[in-house]
């Protein structure tokens, strides 16, 4: 029987203030917050970071967190300021050390009232980074197509050999297959099986390469937003997960840019493909195509610059040869929507940007309506693998 408890692990987690006269009785220690004091005596132990608004902690805070559970003695104690984070982290810690049930384990914290989004959110990308994330490497590439300035990225499961593609171009398809066939991993095995081409929205610059790699992979699946308007192999919805093997990313949606913007997160949240909701320094254009500032400042506001500090930000184009930011990086710089500037004020900034519409729009939005294909009689839906 899996347990998620404390005292299952002959733990007792426990705010600092109540923990009087409980030292004696314990042979470690180990205090989760830095603003706590605890009455240890002569017990000592370990003093870890981990923020009490989860929205602050890192997947990468939990490793020195679990080699300490894992080395104390029992019965040991974790502090913390109202035991609260204790539980939540011991769960996770004993999640993934009994093979990564995510949902197990949630369902354990929300019975005891312990879970909100955020420490979810938190639980569920350790899981996954220690459990999924060891035994299912990430492959990962960023690809560039030189002419529209457009990003596409492989993401693989390095264990099953499935693999996504996000924004690819229809001129650089053909390259796309090539780099997904020639990659060779550690293990010596080359190559992956291509089982979706994801579409961040209906770009107005150059024509997706769905179509193209669908003409030459006829199982591969075409993804758009069902906000979209456009025609798919598949209508994502927020919230749904696009498996790769035993990863994932999270549709997350952004709209502004366009209305049917979506952005992916990856499974440990340290990843997101933005689109063209957050480029690096910039954000898309709202002028056309359903264009909404105040939606755009909304949906990044509310749904990027909540992912952790450090999730790593990959965007749709850059036009300056920079491949990508940070979430924390772009809160920081980011000259029109950094932490500070008002609704207001990024309004009026895009409302005076008067860029140039893309010189390939009349050609690319049609084309993007339906995933690429020209018109409704070359539309191929994808054949069952
Ligand atoms: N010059 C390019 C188009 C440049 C452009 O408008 N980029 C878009 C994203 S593609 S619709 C954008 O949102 N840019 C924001 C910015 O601040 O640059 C062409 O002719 O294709």
């Amino acid at each position: 029987m899996v347990a998620y408890d404390s005292p299952s692990y002959g733990l007792t987690s426990i705010g600092g203030a109540d923990m009087e006269g409980l030292a004696a009785a314990h042979k470690s220690l180990l205090v989760l917050a830095p603003d706590v004091e605890p009455k240890a005596g002569a017990l000592t132990g370990p003093k870890l970071p981990i923020d009490s608004d989860f929205k602050k902690n890192t997947v990468a805070m939990a490793a020195p967190i679990f080699a300490a559970l894992d080395a104390m003695a029992t019965p040991g104690l974790v502090v913390c300021k109202s035991g609260r984070r204790a539980r939540v982290v011991i769960a996770a810690w004993a999640c993934v050390r009994q093979g990564g049930d995510a949902d197990a384990a949630c369902a354990y914290l929300r019975s005891t009232n312990d879970l909100d989004a955020e420490k979810e959110h938190w639980v569920r990308g350790v899981i996954a980074a220690h459990t999924v994330g060891a035994t299912n490497p990430l492959v990962f590439r960023q690809l560039f197509e030189c002419e529209s300035n457009t990003y596409t990225y492989l993401l693989a499961d390095g264990a099953t050999r499935d693999a996504v593609l996000i924004d690819p171009v229809d001129l650089t398809a053909e390259r796309d297959l090539k780099v997904i066939d020639g990659i060779v991993t550690a293990d010596g095995k080359q190559g992956f099986k291509l089982r979706a081409g994801l579409n961040t929205h209906c770009h107005a610059d150059h024509i997706t390469g769905t179509a193209e790699l669908k003409k030459r992979l006829p199982t591969v699946r075409s993804m758009i937003s069902e906000s979209a308007g456009a025609k798919a192999d598949v209508l994502l919805k927020p919230g749904d997960k696009v498996h790769f093997g035993k990863r994932w990313v999270e549709v997350v949606a952004t709209p502004g840019h366009t209305d049917g913007c979506i952005s992916f997160v990856l499974d440990d949240r340290s990843m997101v493909f933005t689109g063209d909701a957050l480029l690096i320094g910039a954000c898309g254009r709202t002028d056309f195509q359903q264009g909404s500032a105040a939606k755009l400042f909304e949906s990044v506001r509310s749904r990027l610059f909540t992912l952790p500090p450090d999730c790593v930000v990959y965007p749709a184009h850059d036009y300056n040869g920079r491949p990508c930011s940070t979430v924390l990086g772009e809160r920081m710089t980011n000259p029109r929507l950094r932490d500070g500037i008002t609704e207001a004020e990024f309004v009026k900034i895009m409302a005076e940007l008067n860029l140039p519409y893309p010189k390939k729009l009349d050609a690319s939005l049609p084309a993007n309506i339906l995933c690429g294909f020209p018109d409704e009689t070359a539309w191929m839906p994808a054949k069952a693998d």
